[in-house]
C-alpha cells in the first residue's frame, strides 16, 4: 500500500510540531523515519496512521484520503506499534496478539479456528510461540514489544507503522526484527535511532529536523557527514563497518564553537560562594 503525506501539519497546545511534511512510502518498501529527539517523528507517524487528523494537509492510502475514516477501516489498512504500549494485566500473551484480529470480528463473535491460526502464525514469526499462555505482565520489555509486534502482524495489514520498535530488544532479536521488517511484502515505515540499523535495512530514509523534512532518500543520500552534522549534533561519517556493510562511526557530539579571540570570557554557571541574603 502507498501511504502518501501532503503538506501535513500538526500542532500540539499551539505549537507547531510537524510544520508541512509532505513524503511518500510506496508498496513494499522499507522507509526508516530518523531525527532527533523531538523533531515529531512520532506525531508525523501517528498523523500517517490515522491516530491524529493533521491540521491541515492530507494523509492518503493508495490515493484515497483517511479523512473521516472509522478506526475499524483504517485497522484493516495500517498497524501501529507505539513505543510503549499497553495491555490489561489480566490477559495471557496469545489474547493480547489475538486484538489484532478485533478489525475482522464483529463484536458478538470470538476468535474462532482461522484466527488462531493467524495467531499462531504471528507469535512463530516473532519467536514467541512457547509463551504464548503466559500472562502478560509476567513478560520481560523485551517480550512485550515482541508481542506488540506480533499483534500487529495478526491484524495483517497492508502497512506497519512502528514507533522505536527495537528500543527494548537485545542484539539478536533487534537484528531478527529488522530481517523481518525488510524482507516482509508489506510496506514499512519504522522510527529508528540506531543510524547504523537504519542504513543496513532500509531501503530509503525520511529525516525530520524540528519538524520539517531535513532530506529524504537512499541512506548513503541522507546520511551525509554534513546531515549528521547539522540534524544529529554530532561529528560522524557513514563508514561501512568490518564486514562492509553501511554503518555510521561517531567521533562525538559537536562542540559548540569556541569564542572568538577577544570576546568577554563565559559567566560561569555555579558559584563557590552562596548569595548574601
Ligand atoms: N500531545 C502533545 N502535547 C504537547 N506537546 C506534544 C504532544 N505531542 C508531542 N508534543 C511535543 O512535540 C515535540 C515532538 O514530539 P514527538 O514525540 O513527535 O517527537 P519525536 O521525534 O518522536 O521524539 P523522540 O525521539 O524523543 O521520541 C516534542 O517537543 C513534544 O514534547
Amino acid at each position: 500500500m502507498r501511504i502518501t503525506a501532503e503538506d501535513v501539519v500538526w500542532s500540539a497546545a499551539g505549537t507547531p510540531v510537524v510544520r508541512g511534511v509532505s513524503a511518500e512510502v510506496a508498496p513494499g518498501e522499507t522507509v526508516g523515519l530518523l531525527g532527533p529527539n523531538g523533531s515529531g517523528k512520532s506525531s508525523l507517524l501517528r498523523c500517517l496512521a490515522g491516530l491524529r487528523a493533521p491540521d491541515s494537509g492530507t494523509v492518503r492510502y493508495d490515493g484515497e484520503s483517511v479523512r473521516g475514516w472509522d478506526a475499524r477501516r483504517i485497522a484493516r489498512r495500517v498497524a501501529f506499534v507505539a513505543q510503549e504500549g499497553g495491555a490489561d494485566g489480566e490477559l495471557r500473551v496469545a489474547d493480547v496478539v489475538g486484538l489484532g484480529r478485533t478489525p475482522y470480528r464483529s463484536r458478538w463473535r470470538g476468535p474462532d479456528a482461522a484466527d488462531r491460526a493467524v495467531v499462531d502464525a504471528a507469535l512463530d514469526r516473532v519467536g514467541l510461540t512457547a509463551l504464548a499462555g503466559r500472562p502478560w505482565k509476567a513478560l520481560s520489555g523485551g517480550e512485550r514489544q515482541r508481542a506488540h509486534i506480533a499483534r500487529a502482524l495478526a491484524q495483517q495489514p497492508r502497512a506497519l507503522l512502528l514507533d522505536e520498535p527495537t528500543n527494548h530488544l537485545d542484539v539478536r532479536h533487534r537484528l531478527e526484527l529488522m530481517e523481518l521488517l525488510a524482507g516482509t511484502p508489506q510496506t514499512v515505515l519504522v522510527v529508528l535511532h540506531d543510524l547504523s540499523l537504519a542504513a543496513r535495512y532500509c531501503d530509503r530514509l525520511l529525516l525530520l529536523h524540528r519538524g520539517r523534512l531535513a532530506a529524504c532518500g537512499p541512506p548513503a543520500d541522507v546520511l551525509t557527514e554534513e546531515q549528521l552534522a547539522e540534524v544529529f549534533e554530532v561529528d560522524a561519517v557513514p563508514a561501512p563497518d568490518a564486514l562492509g556493510r553501511p554503518s555510521v562511526a561517531y567521533r562525538g557530539p559537536l562542540r559548540p564553537a569556541p569564542p572568538p579571540a577577544g570576546a568577554p570570557a563565559p559567566v560561569p554557571v555555579s558559584r563557590s560562594v552562596p548569595d548574601e541574603k
